[in-house]
């Protein structure tokens, strides 16, 4: 429904790169809501929890380092179908198999800096925001542009 959540983060080299604007302005122009943002230099032992299902991939600790390595900019979007549409606004993992019009395929070029994570499903969703946010950071508030994005 148009209360479902997904978390993404803008990376280091988003954040180095000067990227959070145009990265957020992309997700508020398509209609989704904010309720959750903040700068955050996490440690490794959030990330080595954030990329379990990927500890035994190879590059996994180069990860690890990479994503503790500065700020990130960590948010929570609302919206109908929002996993789903957040992925494909991402693009492909590897930016080379990303289209134009694609945030990976207009602004990154290397699969190890592809600028933002975003969740891969509901249930991803629903335990990354857990971990990357308290309940008291996630802001309620009434959207007045709803009844112009929503029928
Ligand atoms: N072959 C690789 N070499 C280096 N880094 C990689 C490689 N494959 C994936 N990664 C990094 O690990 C992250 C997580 O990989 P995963 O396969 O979960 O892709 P993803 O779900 O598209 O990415 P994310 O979880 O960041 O949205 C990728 O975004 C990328 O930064």
């Amino acid at each position: 429904g148009i209360n479902e959540r997904t978390f993404l983060a803008i990376k280091p080299d988003g954040v180095q790169r000067r990227l959070v604007g145009e990265i957020i302005q992309r997700f508020e122009r398509k209609g989704f809501h904010l309720v959750g943002m903040k700068l955050i230099q996490a440690s490794e032992d959030l990330l080595k929890e954030h990329y379990i299902a990927l500890r035994d991939r190879p590059f996994y600790n180069r990860l690890v380092k990479y994503m503790s390595s500065g700020p990130i900019v960590a948010m929570v979007w609302q919206g109908l179908e929002v996993v789903k549409t957040a992925r494909t606004m991402l693009g492909e993992t590897n930016p080379a198999d990303s289209l134009p019009g694609t945030i990976r395929g207009d602004l990154c070029v290397d699969v190890g800096r592809n600028v933002i994570h975003g969740s891969d499903s509901t249930e991803s969703a629903r335990k990354e925001i857990k971990l990357w946010f308290s309940p008291e950071e996630l802001v309620c508030w009434e959207d007045c542009a709803q009844q112009w994005i929503y029928e």
